[in-house]
């Protein structure tokens, strides 16, 4: 059975909009949008792992404000669990380090992105 591979996704709200981000060309789900995060590493909490995924993509710190839902889907290369937690920006503002591109967007905006499957439900979830 394929083992499961726990993520952190960060839904950073400001001025009512959504802070969407694009892979780069990886080798799986190139292009694809996403919320950014990554996986939790042994013996990290969820928190930790996403205040330090944050830090790396984005160069800045957040706030995590609420737990939003838990997601899971299988994609070809293995199981994807994903947290997704409501966030806030503490001061500095997120710079484009690690994705294609990141932007800022509404709610009604989000279904027009190519989103990754696993984050579909958080996208429906938001525009409710
Ligand atoms: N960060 C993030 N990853 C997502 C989302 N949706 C989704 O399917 N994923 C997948 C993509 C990756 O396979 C995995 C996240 O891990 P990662 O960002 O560290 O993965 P990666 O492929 O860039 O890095 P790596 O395997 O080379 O270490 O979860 C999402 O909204 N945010």
């Amino acid at each position: 059975m394929d083992k499961i591979i726990h993520v952190v996704a960060a839904v950073i709200a400001k001025d009512g909009k959504f802070l969407c981000a694009q892979r780069c060309n990886t080798k799986y789900l190139a292009y694809k949008w996403e919320f950014p995060g990554g996986k939790v590493e042994q013996g990290e909490q969820l928190n930790e792992a996403l205040i330090r995924e944050i830090k790396e993509e984005l160069g800045c710190s957040i706030l995590i404000k609420y737990h939003l839902l838990t997601t899971e889907h299988h994609y070809d290369f293995g199981i994807i669990n994903i947290d997704a937690f409501f966030c806030e920006l503490v001061d500095e503002s997120p710079k484009c380090l690690e994705h294609n591109e990141i932007r800022w967007l509404e709610a009604k905006e989000l279904p027009a992105l190519d989103w990754a499957e696993a984050d579909l439900p958080v996208v429906s979830f938001l525009l409710k």
